[in-house]
């Protein structure tokens, strides 16, 4: 492939399975977000040395934001930096990319440097210490500190990164990508999969990397030993192994593509406090192993008020298609999110899944001391519930004190609602809705291009 070509992938809210999903007995609902993360490849380059590849990834919205690395068949494509800083998100998919298409250096003797741009819409990350620029016909927010120092907001960055990545690099080495990403995504998931575990140094249960390559799916994991049992990086079988892992291998993972009911809107509230991911999931971990069999009925407790609030969801999505008298009444009471609510089975029961989700997660919260749904936020979703237009409001993913979902009806705008009221003073409402289609082709390359 030679000419400019632009990707994107998107974001992701867990809005249901928070920790169950680690466990691939439980399903959870992860929904794609409008924030996109963008890479634009460039037409082959030549570098002055034909024994290796040279692969330049420029994040130019960021300070020092650009990672040179160097590849050869004959050190197993183990990426080298050349420029000092290094990106483990990014070599991670390097070493993954070469280890898989294996190029020879006689087939691109002249064309072995691949230059990548990578692009983040504003809601991934703090807007502080930023200024919007035009770069081609694009607005975007060009910040004065690196990447690993700007405040991010949890929406997946290295998650979208990984998987919008791997897309571009693959494009290099497979002509017919670019315009049939649909024929390639089992293969870029699963290369991203392997590539973003590896940069975390953790595993964990895939579901933000799996939204990024297919979008807002109902989700449950692969087995972590698929990844944790490839060898070392740079040895002999590395390549082979991964091949196999990637296109032979029965991942028994679970991916249904979903949606959010049509006549309504996902909003993401930026509370301006981090969570710590890898310590809360560590302390529920340590709650569930010492409260067996109560930690099991409180896992089953979740598990079937999770299917309860997607299967709610479902037959929402199903009565706003029909579009009769009954669901206009129905969403016209979510509008009023008054008394009348009481009467239609189809709000209750989302709210009442809901409710026990809440209630179990803050009974975790208090007997494994894990902030996931600690009192302030309890606070505040209890009082996002009373808003006009609310459906129903929980904390994402692992909880914590960073964020708030709140699903509502099209035409409510919590901006304007909750200007000014106290209660809502810590909430940025973030400019991201969600959307429900994976890593795709962008169809307007020349569009990232600073004239
Ligand atoms: N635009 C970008 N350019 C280069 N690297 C990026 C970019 N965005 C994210 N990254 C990489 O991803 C890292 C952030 O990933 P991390 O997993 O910590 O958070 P996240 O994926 O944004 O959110 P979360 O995992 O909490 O949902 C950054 O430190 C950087 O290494
Ligand atoms: C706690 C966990 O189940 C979800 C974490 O979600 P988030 O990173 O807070 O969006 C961890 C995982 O699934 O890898």
């Amino acid at each position: 492939m030679s000419e400019f070509r632009a990707f994107s992938a998107p974001g992701k809210a867990l809005l249901a399975g928070g920790y169950l999903v680690l466990d691939p007995k439980y399903e959870a609902l992860v929904v794609g977000l409008s924030a996109r993360m963008h890479a634009v490849a460039y037409p082959y380059d030549s570098l002055q040395e034909p024994d290796s590849f040279e692969v330049r990834v420029r994040s130019k919205q960021f300070n020092n934001g650009e990672w040179l690395y160097r590849v050869s068949p004959e050190t197993g494509f183990v990426p080298v930096s050349t420029s000092g800083s290094k990106n483990p998100f990014i070599e991670k998919v390097i070493a993954n990319v070469f280890n898989y298409f294996k190029p020879n250096m006689e087939d691109y003797c002249s064309r072995n440097l691949f230059i990548i741009d990578i692009f983040s819409d504003d809601a991934y990350h703090s807007q502080e210490d930023s200024v919007t620029k035009v770069h081609g016909s694009r607005r975007l927010s060009f910040h004065s500190h690196r990447i690993e120092e700007v405040p991010k907001t949890g929406l997946g960055s290295s998650a979208g990164l990984v998987t919008v990545l791997t897309t571009a690099l693959a494009s290099f080495f497979e002509p017919k990508l670019t315009n049939n990403v649909e024929k390639y995504r089992n293969v870029i998931h699963n290369l991203s999969q392997v590539a973003h575990c590896q940069a975390q140094g953790k595993i964990g249960s895939g579901f933000d990397v799996a939204a990024a390559a297919y979008g807002s799916i109902r989700y449950r994991r692969f087995p972590p030993a698929l990844i944790s049992n490839l060898p070392d990086l740079g040895s002999a079988v590395y390549a082979d192994e991964l091949t196999h892992l990637v296109d032979e291998v029965a991942w028994n993972i679970t991916i249904k593509s979903n949606h959010l009911p049509s006549g309504l809107v996902l909003w993401m509230g930026d509370i301006k406090s981090g969570s710590e991911t890898v310590k809360l999931v560590q302390k529920v971990k340590k709650w569930y192993d010492s409260h067996t069999p109560e930690s099991l009925e409180v896992y089953a407790e979740l598990d079937h008020a999770n299917s309860r609030f997607m299967e709610g969801l479902s037959k929402l999505d199903n009565l706003y298609e029909s579009n009769n008298d009954y669901c206009a009444e129905v969403f016209e009471s979510i509008e009023k999110n008054d008394s009348t609510c009481q009467k239609y089975s189809e709000i209750t029961d989302v709210r009442d899944a809901v409710a026990t989700i809440r209630r179990c997660f803050r009974k975790i919260t208090e007997e494994a001391g894990a902030d996931i749904e600690p009192p302030v936020q309890t606070k505040l979703l209890d009082d996002c519930q009373t808003l006009k237009g609310v459906l129903t409001c929980l904390i994402p993913g692992a909880g914590g004190f960073d964020a708030i979902a709140v699903i509502a009806t099209q035409s409510v705008d919590l901006r304007a609602q909750t200007a000014g009221d106290e209660r809502f003073s810590s909430v940025q409402w973030l400019d991201v809705s969600q959307a429900n289609w994976g890593v795709g082709k962008e169809e307007d390359p020349e569009t990232y291009l600073d004239k």
